[in-house]
């Protein structure tokens, strides 16, 4: 059988090297440019960092009065190690499997390419093969960078004239594959804290007695941290009220990544740094949990520096009285999934729309499938990306046609 249209695309796209950390963004437009002239849509994209541009595609509705729709979708990829790749990594082969399905591999394939063409496609099956016009505005959104932070790409965004222009009411981005039958719905984020603490000491001779030395101030610190993990992990590991598993959005993670410090074997070293990733929950006050940070630095005798902080715990509305997520709780219903509700472990750009006010599920509609992302040998079956197109056209139509206030 020949190869449906829908996934020769997805092939040009996947092809495309949008790898960290000299992703080809220029040959990324163009392809985005095409698809925009092909189905008909408004295209602009403007750079707010040279290099980094953001693509925007737009199907203005018959109400655009109302607040729009966006799909957002990060264009960049992670790099790969492809020596441990049995296929090569951008060129997104088809591999025929035993059930009659076939699996690309590439790196985005879940990451979030299948994500970012799912929409063109749904758009290209509702606009220029059904001929329909939905009430609401639908703008995809394209943007660099996610990969290193989003600070280049959405974060600059969300802070532009032109996207108060678009007067967002919802928001569609990333959320995880899951190996089990639910589709993942991701309605928050955890919050890194990206913490270094810096200390000073005495130095000196390897062979003698030396106090204060600055590791030896690090140490409470990570024996703080380290006990502070494991009651977390005893959080994790003990079911609800109601019996079910707690996911890693339940909890606040704290790993030991950096750990620098010496010259030379007998030197005792002047400084030492011990770095830590740490992904606090929503339900933690923020500001508090820094303030603890910087006062169990200072009790010892060492400063604290925050690489990252994010400091909003904005969550989005699952309640019935969310229109928008009562729109898309019963289309993905109607598309047979079950839905399990989770906070993201990690942060992706729905962080940036959520503090701009606007609010944001985060989805990959994988379910049954091993989750790749960052992984050797990434991949998607031919099936899901084909049921991908079916769902979003399913969401799409639905969210964009839920019915403004009414202006009383
Ligand atoms: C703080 S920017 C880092 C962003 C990255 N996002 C993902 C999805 O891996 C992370 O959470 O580590
Ligand atoms: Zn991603
Ligand atoms: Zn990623």
């Amino acid at each position: 059988m020949s190869i449906q249209p829908s996934v020769l695309r997805f092939i040009e796209y996947l092809r495309i090297k949008t790898v960290q950390p000299e992703p080809d963004y220029a040959a990324c437009t163009r392809f985005l440019e095409q698809q925009a002239n092909e189905l008909g849509l408004i295209y602009w994209v403007k750079e707010y960092v040279a290099g980094k541009p953001v693509v925007v595609l737009s199907w203005p509705g018959t109400s655009p009065e109302q607040g729009s729709i966006i799909l957002n979708s990060h264009t960049d990829v992670v790099p790969v190690f492809e020596e441990f790749w049995h296929y090569p990594p951008f060129d997104a082969e088809r591999v025929a499997t035993d059930d009659g399905d076939y699996k690309i591999y590439a790196r985005g394939a879940q990451d979030m390419k299948i994500v970012g063409m799912c929409y063109l496609e749904a758009i290209r099956r509702l606009k220029v093969e059904e001929k329909r016009r939905l009430e609401r505005t639908v703008h995809l959104v394209f943007v660099p960078d996610e990969e290193i932070g989003g600070r280049d790409g959405m974060q600059m965004f969300v802070e532009s004239a032109e996207f108060g222009v678009l007067n967002a009411a919802f928001a569609l981005d990333e959320g995880m594959a899951n190996p089990g039958d639910a589709l993942r719905v991701f309605y928050g984020e955890r919050a890194p804290c990206w913490v270094k603490f810096v200390a000073h000491g005495n130095t000196g001779h390897g062979s003698q007695f030396i106090e204060g030395t600055a590791a030896e101030k690090l140490l409470p610190i990570i024996d703080h941290l380290m006990q502070f993990r494991q009651a977390q992990l005893q959080v994790f590991k003990t079911p609800r009220e109601d019996g079910s598993a707690r996911t890693l959005g339940d909890v606040t993670t704290a790993n030991l990544t950096l750990l620098q410090s010496g010259v030379q074997q007998n030197v005792v070293p002047e400084s030492a740094m011990v770095g830590f990733d740490i992904r606090m929950t929503p339900a933690v006050d923020y500001a508090q949990f820094k303030r603890d940070l910087e006062a169990l630095a200072a009790k010892h005798g060492a400063e604290a520096e925050f690489v990252q902080f994010w400091d909003d715990n904005t969550i989005t509305s699952t309640d019935a009285a969310n229109p928008f997520w009562a729109a898309f709780e019963l289309t993905v219903a109607a598309q047979g999934f079950g839905v399990f509700k989770e906070i993201f472990p990690a942060a992706t750009d729905s962080r940036y729309l959520r503090r701009a006010g606007v609010p944001a599920l985060g989805v990959t509609p994988l379910c049954n499938a091993p989750i790749l992302l960052h992984d050797h040998d990434e991949f998607v079956k031919e099936s899901e990306f084909l049921r991908g197109i079916d769902f979003y056209a399913a969401v799409v139509a639905a969210l964009a046609s839920v019915p403004g206030q009414s202006a009383t």
